[in-house]
């Protein structure tokens, strides 16, 4: 049933096997559930343009109502001119039957005007502006040099016009570890923009470390947020390393040590509403990540809410699953929250080796291997 206006649970009975012996001992080996929630949104997802565009779409537009959608495109959408058009070629490429609704973002740069914040503000598309540190991800190159002394008209205009500030909150600077760069950045942007701007809104996207878990919990609630990706709930560093090099798990900011995720998990976990869905999912072809100079992205879509329900089961907190994917974020950016529902069906199932276009393959992430949890359409 699809109706109810909270999550519900189904249980479908359970498996249920007499391993012999005297007093015939019975097992429970497995228990089929099903839940219903309140279909989510995706805060955080490249969608790519062109025949990527087209490939990728219907994966997130088959378990996701809306999504942000990011603006680091060849050239990057810096206007709300491009957004609109952008935002064009998204809506032509929506399945027939799917209800996907994309929300536009802009790619702030040292050059971005007030009177362009207001123009975004304005056309009733426009949902967050980016911040790319220049250098600090994939086609950053045009992202902000130097925040405060380029862009500070700009963020308090955003301030202004309750624009959120969406940041890739890592550090470029060589002499910064990578396993760092996060850190740092809190250290000398976040916490010094919060103090000159406790009115703006900040989304601290793809949060990788305990520290950012911090920073997070200690800002006003309501003003910083922050999204979490399957991939930095269920994969610590090692997992760039295991059995060989590993280029699909590769994406910035890069996995950090077990502490980091398990600290991540905990504060998903805990029912706190400053944290929300955001995949990151980063579709790249695959000669462009098996290749000598493989490029950071983790393609997800496919598989995020089956990941996300894994993380949540594992934790032994299920019930705190549908404010995540579903709640946090549009109260978070003062959307409603979604009308229809999904089903979420504990059934193991194989997520495909890669997904085959003309153009190329597209390899998912936990390619080849089962998840327990299948997300369905309501
Ligand atoms: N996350 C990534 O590793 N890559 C993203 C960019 C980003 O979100 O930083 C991409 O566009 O490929
Ligand atoms: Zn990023
Ligand atoms: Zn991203």
């Amino acid at each position: 049933m699809c109706s109810e206006e909270r999550a519900t649970w189904r249980d479908l009975g359970a498996v249920i096997v007499d391993c012999g012996g005297q007093g015939s001992v019975k097992r429970l080996i497995s228990i089929k559930m099903e839940l219903t929630i309140t279909q989510p949104d995706d805060w955080h997802l490249h969608l790519r343009d062109g025949s990527l565009l087209e490939a990728v779409l219907p994966h997130s537009a088959k378990h996701f109502a809306r999504a942000i959608v990011m603006p680091n495109l060849k050239p990057p959408i810096t206007t709300t001119a491009a957004a609109v058009t952008y935002r064009e070629s998204i809506l032509k490429a929506i399945p027939k039957d799917s209800n996907f609704t994309p929300l536009m973002t802009l790619y702030l740069t040292d050059v971005t005007t007030p009177d362009e914040i207001k123009l975004a503000k304005k056309s009733g598309l426009v949902y967050g502006v980016k911040l790319y540190p220049a250098g600090a991800t994939t086609n950053s190159q045009d992202g902000v040099t130097d925040l405060f002394r380029n862009c500070f008209s700009v963020l308090e205009e955003m301030s202004e016009q309750n624009l959120p500030l969406l940041v890739h909150g890592e550090v470029a600077n060589s002499d910064v570890d990578i396993f760092d760069r996060e850190n740092v950045f809190i250290e000398t942007i976040l916490e010094p923009l919060v103090q000159k701007l406790p009115q703006l809104k900040v989304v601290m996207e793809h949060i990788t470390t305990a520290d950012a878990v911090k920073f997070v919990e200690s800002c006003k609630e309501g003003y910083v947020a922050a999204t979490v990706t399957p991939q930095h709930l269920l994969l610590n560093r090692n997992a760039l390393f295991q059995g060989g090099l590993q280029p699909h798990n590769y994406c910035l900011p890069v996995l950090k040590r077990e502490i980091h995720r398990q600290a991540i998990v905990s504060a998903v976990t805990s029912g706190s509403k400053r944290f929300f869905l955001g995949t990151d999912s980063a579709p790249h072809d695959r000669h462009k990540k098996e290749c000598a100079c493989g490029c950071a992205g983790i393609y997800n879509s496919p598989v995020a809410l089956s990941l996300y329900a894994k993380v949540f089961e594992e934790a032994g907190a299920l019930d705190k699953l549908e404010a995540f994917t579903s709640f946090n974020g549009p109260d978070f950016y003062g959307l409603p929250r979604n009308k229809s529902k999904i089903k979420l069906r504990k059934a193991p199932w194989k997520v495909p080796d890669y997904f085959s276009f003309p153009f190329g393959d597209i390899v998912p992430m936990y390619a080849g291997e089962t998840i327990e949890w299948e997300a369905l359409p309501c």
